[in-house]
């Protein structure tokens, strides 16, 4: 049901929600339940943006085991996690297999399984973003995969804070300062409470290291609508507002304690937090706002701020699967491979000199 979207409603949603959630979005087992009774009747659900389905694929036996779905904008940093969390982990894959993109005949995201991790490619924006939670939900419903937990690994702009800072997201408000996303929905708007968890956020924090040669905050993120406008930048094709009308409004941010502006947060926190699934952002900053709006770093350091976020996600991952004792147990099992392209040109040539 739609909220008004204030404050007052808004928490007593969420208290009333919390009482809830349990039994609406999980079963005894702690696997995922589904708030739509329309999905249990389907014959088949094709999770088309992802390239899978429940009845063309083994959903159980492929994504059964997985604990973390970390999404990022880019196909090139959702690969780079895979490997690195592989190597982290210390997962192998058997010798002459590579990590296959799962989801690359759907031309949309890139999807990499390392073990009980997903590492997914969510585009820009809301739409993209929230077309993916629709499918990576319902792909952990259809997989019966038990209490997963969602991380964002994103970039964006800070706002009084050097470039190359992680920013860890403890709430999310939209360019008008509410904490909820709304939508319209046969014709009437829904608004959604963006709530991210707390606690996983603070656990985050607590694995910055003081040996990082950078910071890591905690605080509120602005989701925009737009790279240019959106974000109260003056260098797109149109802008109907001054340099000082820009600062005003972005100070006016760094009052209200807002960290960074990046585009996703809204969905993602809003959506995750309907599903009952622990979830948490986390960030690097390409650059101040608050001293200008091109992202001008050059590429080399851009790909080490990227890093950063990854190496704190990493580090959570690791923590949590030594906790369960699951962090020495792998030898290939649980992780999605294809032949290397190299071990085929071998095939290939082997059986033409067979021929
Ligand atoms: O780096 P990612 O995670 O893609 O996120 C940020 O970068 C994009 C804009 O350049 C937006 O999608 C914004 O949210
Ligand atoms: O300024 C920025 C940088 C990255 N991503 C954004 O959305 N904004």
């Amino acid at each position: 049901m739609a909220n008004c979207g204030c404050k007052d409603h808004i928490n007593n949603n969420t208290e009333k929600e919390n009482e809830a959630s349990d039994s609406l979005t999980r079963y005894p087992d702690g696997s995922v339940k589904l708030r739509n009774p329309h999905i249990q009747l389907m014959d088949q659900d094709i999770l088309y943006h992802i390239a899978l389905g429940s009845e063309s694929h083994d959903l159980i036996e492929m994504f059964g085991d997985v604990k973390f779905v970390c999404m990022g904008g880019t196909p090139k940093r959702m690969e780079t996690f895979a490997h690195y969390i592989m190597e982290e982990i210390g997962y192998k894959l058997p010798t002459g297999t590579t990590l296959m993109d799962i989801s690359q005949y759907s031309y949309r995201y890139s999807m990499y399984k390392v073990g009980p991790v997903i590492s997914v490619s969510h585009g820009m924006g809301v739409a993209s973003i929230g077309i993916l939670l629709h499918e990576m939900i319902k792909l952990m419903y259809h997989a019966k995969a038990k209490e997963p937990i969602f991380i964002r690994i994103g970039t964006c702009g800070g706002l009084d804070l050097e470039p190359g800072t992680v920013v860890i997201s403890d709430s999310v408000v939209d360019g008008l300062g509410n904490s909820f996303y709304s939508m319209p929905i046969l014709g009437k708007i829904v608004k959604r409470p963006a709530i991210l968890d707390k606690k996983l956020a603070r656990e985050l924090k607590a694995l910055a290291s003081v040996d990082d040669p950078y910071d890591t905050t905690v605080g509120t993120t602005m989701c925009a609508e737009d790279f240019y406008e959106g974000q109260g930048r003056i260098d797109g094709a149109f802008c109907d507002f001054t340099e000082t009308d820009k600062m005003q409004y972005l100070e006016d941010l760094v009052k209200k304690g807002v960290k960074n502006i990046e585009m996703e947060s809204l969905p993602f926190s809003a959506l995750t937090h309907l599903a009952g699934i622990r979830a948490a952002i986390v960030c690097v900053t390409f650059l101040n706002r608050l001293k200008g709006d091109q992202v001008a770093a050059p590429k080399e350091v851009m790909n080490e701020y990227q890093e950063r976020p990854q190496k704190l996600v990493a580090r959570y991952i690791k923590k949590y699967l030594q906790s369960k004792g699951r962090l020495s147990s792998f030898d290939g099992h649980g992780s999605i491979a294809v032949k290397s392209p190299r071990r085929f040109k071998l095939v290939q040539q082997e059986s033409q000199t067979f021929e």
